[in-house]
C-alpha cells in the first residue's frame, strides 16, 4: 500500500483564504484589523527564519504586525516589560515569544506574564487549563493544527487506539489531550518508555514529535494507519526531513503527512486563526 498525502500546505492555504475575506469583511465595515507581536530574543538563524516567516504570513491575510528583535543579552525583566506594554496595546490581538528564549531567562515566568486572552501559542497555564476541561479557548498550534488536518482527512476517534512518541509543553503533551478530547484511546510514550515498538504497532493514529530522526522503526507502524510526523531536521543543505523514514512509512501507512508541507504550514495557519479568535473574543469583552 502506498499511503494516500495529507497535504497540510494546502490545508492551510485554505485557511489562510477564509482568514484573508474575514479580513476584508472587517476592512469593508472599518473596523479595526488583527494585530500579531512576535518577539525574537537572541540571534538563532533558524528562529529568526520563522519569525519572518510569521510576519509574511500575517501580510498575506492582511493582520497588521510587530517584531520585536531583541539581543541575546536582553534581560528577563526588560522582556517582561516588552510583554507588559504590548498586553497593554490595544492594536495587538496576540503575542507570541519564539522559543527557545536564552538560558538565563525562565520561559515558564514570561509564558504566564502574556495576557491569556492574547496568548495565541495557547501556552499560559490558564489555556491549558480550559483545554483539558474543554472549554472554549486558545488552543497550541501544533496540535490544534493536526486535529484539522485529520478531521479534514475524515478521520475517527471513538473506538481508536492513538499512540503520540514526545511528551513536550508545545507538541506531544496537548495533542495527546486533544486525542483523548476527540474520543481516542490514547497512549504517550516518552523518554523513559522502555520499548516503543508495541504502543507503535497498536497505533491507528501514530504521532511522532519528538525531535530525532528515526526514533520510530518504519516497519513497525500498523498498515493502513495514519501517520503524522511533527519532527523538523535541516541537513547542511538545507533539505528538510521529519523524525520519521518517509518512503518506508508511507509502504505502510494508510494516510501520512509530508515533511515539509505537512504540519509546519498548518501550525503557522493555526497561529493565524488563533490571532483572529483573541481579536474576535477581544472585541466582543476588551479588558
Ligand atoms: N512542524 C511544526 O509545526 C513543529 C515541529 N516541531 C519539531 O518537533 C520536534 C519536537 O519538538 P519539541 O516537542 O519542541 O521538542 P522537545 O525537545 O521539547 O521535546 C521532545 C519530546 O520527546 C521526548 N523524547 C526524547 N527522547 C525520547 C525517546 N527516546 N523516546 C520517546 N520520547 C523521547 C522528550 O522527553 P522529555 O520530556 O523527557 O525530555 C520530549 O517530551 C522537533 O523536531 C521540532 O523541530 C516542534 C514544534 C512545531
Ligand atoms: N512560541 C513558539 N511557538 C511555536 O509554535 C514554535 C516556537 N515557539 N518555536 C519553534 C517551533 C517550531 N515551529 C514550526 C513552525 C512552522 C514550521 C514550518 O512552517 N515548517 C515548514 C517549512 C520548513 C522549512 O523551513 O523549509 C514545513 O514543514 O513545511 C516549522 C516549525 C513552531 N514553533
Amino acid at each position: 500500500m502506498t499511503a494516500a498525502l495529507i497535504d497540510g500546505k494546502a490545508e492551510a492555504g485554505l485557511l489562510l483564504d477564509e482568514i484573508t475575506h474575514a479580513v476584508e469583511n472587517l476592512r469593508a465595515k472599518g473596523q479595526r484589523i488583527p494585530g500579531l507581536a512576535v518577539i525574537l530574543v537572541g540571534e538563532d538563524p533558524a528562529s529568526q527564519i520563522y519569525v519572518r516567516k510569521k510576519r509574511e504570513d500575517c501580510a498575506q491575510v492582511g493582520f497588521t504586525s510587530q517584531a520585536h528583535l531583541l539581543s541575546a543579552q536582553t534581560t528577563q525583566h526588560e522582556l517582561l516589560d516588552l510583554i507588559d506594554r504590548l498586553n497593554a496595546d490595544d492594536t495587538v490581538d496576540g503575542i507570541l515569544v519564539q522559543l527557545p528564549v536564552p538560558q538565563h531567562i525562565d520561559t515558564e515566568t514570561v509564558i504566564e506574564r502574556i495576557s491569556p486572552t492574547k496568548d495565541v501559542d495557547g501556552f499560559h497555564p490558564y489555556n491549558v487549563g480550559r483545554l483539558s476541561l474543554r472549554l472554549p479557548t486558545l488552543r497550541p498550534c501544533t496540535p490544534y493544527g493536526i486535529i484539522h488536518l485529520l478531521d479534514r482527512a475524515g478521520e475517527t476517534y471513538k473506538g481508536r487506539h492513538a499512540t503520540v512518541v514526545g511528551a513536550s509543553n508545545i507538541v506531544g503533551r496537548p495533542m495527546a489531550l486533544e486525542l483523548l478530547l476527540a474520543g481516542a484511546t490514547v497512549t504517550i510514550c516518552h523518554r523513559f518508555t522502555r520499548n516503543l515498538r508495541p504502543y507503535v504497532e497498536s497505533a491507528d493514529i501514530l504521532v511522532v514529535g519528538v525531535g530525532k530522526r528515526g526514533i520510530v522503526n518504519s516497519d513497525w507502524i500498523k498498515p493502513g494507519a495514519t501517520v503524522i510526523d511533527v519532527g523538523m531536521h535541516r541537513d547542511k543543505s538545507g533539505r528538510v526531513t521529519g523524525d520519521l523514514e518517509f518512503a518506508t512509512a508511507r509502504e505502510r501507512a494508510g494516510k501520512i503527512t509530508p515533511v515539509p508541507g505537512g504540519v509546519g504550514p498548518m501550525t503557522r495557519a493555526m497561529l493565524l486563526q488563533n490571532t483572529l479568535s483573541a481579536y474576535t473574543r477581544r472585541q466582543r469583552s476588551p479588558e
